[in-house]
């Protein structure tokens, strides 16, 4: 036996001991976690087992201690996962997103709430709230602005209509991939379907290579990949999972225009979030129609200095919503300066709603 034979021998036996441990610590672990449900229920009947803002502070911990060599993110994601296994242990968690399957609002669901989550996909922005709304599931989860595109309109929009809380964001890196079928013709594609928001992420790379293809916008990336399983002249713009999902096969790779391309999904549901450490807030103000408005209600905020993270203004529909801008800080209204600010900005205001403070997105 040579000596590299004898190392690796060796090394196998301190995984399989190492494995030992790893094993031992994550039931123990699980155990833990299912005793903290039951206390959780001892004190409440209808406690909610999840907590977003603790699991915020379990993985930024886990970060700041790791020392590799696995990367911190990494080492979250695995965490991530040990977290959405404990908590199914109690009751799996049911999140609704905007399907069908396949698309980027799933990934994102699953990247935040880890595999052991039981995904639903709906058709529709409006129906995610409605489900989380009438208690279908416990959370939805929809896109709400890409870094190349801008803001997801409708999903803005619902918020005006519903009382849903934000609950949580995630952040999630788009690659976007030509897609073929089998029985495609690569030498002759005529149409490329996809979702409008991926048409604009990838507008140059089209121009330069697929210029006289008919664009055909469809209602998600995921119905685009299904789509071209039926036509031999058609590709389709969509990402990994719905390439994994319909077999097809990748003819070029992250063709979006801009490397960092990245899309932001809310995480929604009936619960209001204590402080995680590092937190944001979402509101949406109604201003009166009159010179100065938007300085009127901005000037709170540069006094207090709290560090606005975006601003967007929607078109009003009712005459009390004048002016609508949807703002986020970072923050949590619990904390007094936060509250200081929104009790100036209310007497501005004709209306205004804290849609919800929750942890900053960690992975
Ligand atoms: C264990 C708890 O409950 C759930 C499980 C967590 C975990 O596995 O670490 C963290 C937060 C909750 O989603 C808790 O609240 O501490």
């Amino acid at each position: 036996m040579s000596d590299s034979s004898i190392n690796l021998d060796e090394l196998r036996q301190r995984i399989d001991q190492l494995d030992g441990d790893i094993l031992r610590l994550i039931s123990e672990r699980a155990d833990c976690a299912q005793k903290v449900a039951h206390v959780k229920l001892a004190d409440d009947k209808d406690a909610v087992f999840y907590r977003p803002e603790r699991e915020a502070q379990v993985l930024r911990r886990i970060m700041s201690l790791n020392k590799g060599p696995l990367d911190s993110e990494e080492m979250a994601r695995l965490f991530r996962e040990i977290m959405s296994a404990c908590l199914a242990l109690e009751q799996p968690i049911k999140v609704a997103y905007l399907g069908p399957e396949g698309t980027f609002t799933q990934q994102a669901a699953l990247k935040h709430f880890g595999e052991s989550a039981i995904s639903l996909p709906m058709a529709a922005i409006d129906e995610v709230f409605r489900e989380v709304e009438a208690g279908a599931v416990n959370y939805g989860v929809v896109p709400v602005e890409n870094s190349t595109e801008g803001v997801v309109n409708h999903t803005l929009d619902t918020f005006m209509d519903s009382s849903i809380h934000i609950c949580g964001e995630v952040v999630l890196r788009i690659h976007h991939h030509l897609l073929i079928s089998d029985t495609t013709r690569r030498d002759k594609i005529s149409r490329i379907y996809s979702h409008p928001q991926s048409f604009g992420q990838c507008r140059k790379w089209l121009d330069a290579h697929y210029p006289h293809a008919e664009r055909v916008p469809v209602s998600s990336n995921a119905e685009a990949a299904k789509l071209v399983k039926t036509e031999w002249h058609s590709a389709a713009i969509a990402g990994d999972m719905a390439a994994k999902l319909y077999g097809l096969e990748r003819i070029a790779d992250k063709i979006e225009d801009r490397p960092d391309n990245s899309t932001r999904f809310l995480i929604i549901g009936n619960q209001r979030v204590p402080m995680a450490g590092e937190d944001k807030t979402s509101i949406v103000v109604a201003m009166r129609n009159q010179p100065g408005a938007l300085h009127d209600l901005l000037e709170p905020f540069h006094r207090h200095k709290i560090d606005l993270t975006r601003i967007e203004t929607r078109p009003s529909r009712t005459g009390v919503w004048n002016y609508v801008f949807f703002i986020d800080f970072k923050g949590h209204v619990d904390e007094p300066r936060v509250a200081a600010v929104l009790e100036e900005v209310k007497l501005r205001a004709s209306e205004l709603r804290v849609l919800g403070s929750y942890p900053q997105g960690v992975l």
